[in-house]
């Protein structure tokens, strides 16, 4: 039996909707109006593009949209000035500093002084440390997505056994501690380690998230596991014509789909998910900010 596909740019939508309707009730409500600053640093056209559609979406969902592009050579102090204005803004609950940063700023100093409250990525040291012990922190929007999909799919994960290829603090480290939290057994896999292709087929859930294009072939998938693809990288197709370019995952999407019980597509898989889940923390920071209840099935 084919997999099933998992839409995660139709789950993006409803779970828009869910932050639309949160933002119209604190607006009537309360009023107030959710704000969500991103910081830009240089002019990477694929960042730019990405900013550009976050900014729609948070404008579409109701919110106030924020956007400080500052040049490739801005220095870190003229940057932590930015950030320490944003944190001290009460119209805005929620702070990305898109990443990579050029080579000169100091990734991880700069993230640590985001607010931690206002630090919607999830990814200051605090909100790492309240996810490690299971206390309530902003969440890093992509292993958010992932796990919102897996929880709509199987219900429980209870006792399920999960392998997450890849340990960025971003997408692997944090996905593993969600899928934890929902009582899997995990193992985070990685570019040494030992008999890889084994190590998958043991797997109930495999999230790939190494960005190395189509590196996960159907043969490592055990049938009717559930497969979650976060890479996103564009290849050239000369095949669509001169110039073209495609979008692929991390996993071999003909020959997985072809094993799995479910799997989601790249494009319109876990990308959307992302940016939504961006929104829903921006609300989630906003209700927190406020003392008021959060919206429901929007956090972890
Ligand atoms: N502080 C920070 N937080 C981030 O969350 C962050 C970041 N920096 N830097 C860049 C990456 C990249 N990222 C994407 C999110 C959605 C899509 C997305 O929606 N992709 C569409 C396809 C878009 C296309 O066609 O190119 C899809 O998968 O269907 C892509 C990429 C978030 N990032
Ligand atoms: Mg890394």
């Amino acid at each position: 039996m084919p997999a099933k596909i998992i839409d995660g740019k139709a789950f993006a939508a409803t779970v828009r909707a869910q932050v639309a309707e949160h933002v119209t009730k604190l607006k009537d409500a309360h009023g107030i109006t959710p704000g969500l600053a991103v910081v830009l640093v240089g002019e990477d056209p694929a960042s730019q593009v990405y900013v550009r559609s976050k900014g729609k979406q948070t404008v579409e969902v109701g919110m106030k949209s924020v956007e400080h592009k500052l040049d490739a050579e801005t220095s870190e102090a003229d940057l932590l000035k930015v950030i320490d204005d944003l944190n001290n803004d009460p119209e805005i609950h929620g702070i990305l500093v898109q990443l990579p940063l050029p080579k000169h700023l100091d990734e991880d100093l700069v993230i640590n002084s985001i607010a931690p409250e206002k630090d919607v990525d999830g990814f200051h040291i605090s909100n790492v440390g309240l996810l490690g012990t299971g206390q309530k922190s902003m969440v890093p929007c992509t292993p958010l997505g992932c796990l919102m999909m897996l929880r709509d799919h199987h219900g429980s994960l209870s006792g399920l056994d999960a392998v997450v290829i890849g340990r960025s603090n971003i997408v692997g480290k944090p996905m593993a501690q969600l899928l934890l939290g929902d009582s899997c057994t995990v193992t985070i896999a990685h570019s040494r380690t030992k008999d890889l292709a084994d190590v998958v087929r043991r797997a109930d859930i495999v999230v790939a998230a190494v960005g190395r294009p189509e590196m996960v072939p159907g043969d490592w998938i055990k049938p009717g596991a559930t497969v979650i693809d976060v890479g996103i990288n564009r290849l050239d197709a000369p095949e669509k014509g001169d110039g073209k370019t495609k979008l692929v995952g991390d996993v071999h999407y003909e020959s997985c789909a072809a094993v799995a019980g479910a799997i989601t597509p790249v494009p319109g898989g876990v990308g959307p998910m992302t940016i939504a889940c961006l929104l829903a923390n921006t609300v989630t920071a906003c209700c927190r900010a406020n003392g008021l209840p959060e919206p429901e099935g929007l956090t972890a």
